[in-house]
């Protein structure tokens, strides 16, 4: 069973996910990306989805046109956990 963070560790990881947010209900963190069209929009998301399945841990978003929004948080552990941190990371640099 993964843990959810504790207040300490959920600051310590904010702090080196500076284009991350924290959100409440679910507690988790949220980015929104913008890219020029939807075809780059799609790539991006392709590529996030294929690390998310090889991670089996997988993102809420949205997607319109060349936006997505990307919410991270663990149903498991009811919450942030570890998990969302390293998914963060990694999509940050899928997205560049
Ligand atoms: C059975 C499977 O491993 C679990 O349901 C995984 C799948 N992907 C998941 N993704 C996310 N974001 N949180 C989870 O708790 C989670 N659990």
């Amino acid at each position: 069973m993964i843990a959810r963070l504790t207040e300490e560790e959920r600051a310590l990881a904010l702090a080196d996910l500076p284009h991350w947010t924290p959100v409440d209900e679910p507690e988790g963190i949220c980015r929104r990306f913008t890219f020029t069209d939807f075809n780059a929009a799609f790539g991006f998301m392709t590529r996030v989805a294929i690390m998310a399945e090889k991670a089996d841990h997988h993102p809420e978003w949205f997607n319109v046109y060349n936006r997505v929004d990307i919410t991270l948080t663990t149903h498991d552990a009811g919450g942030l956990s570890r998990r969302d941190v390293d998914l963060a990371k990694a999509i940050d640099a899928v997205a560049g």
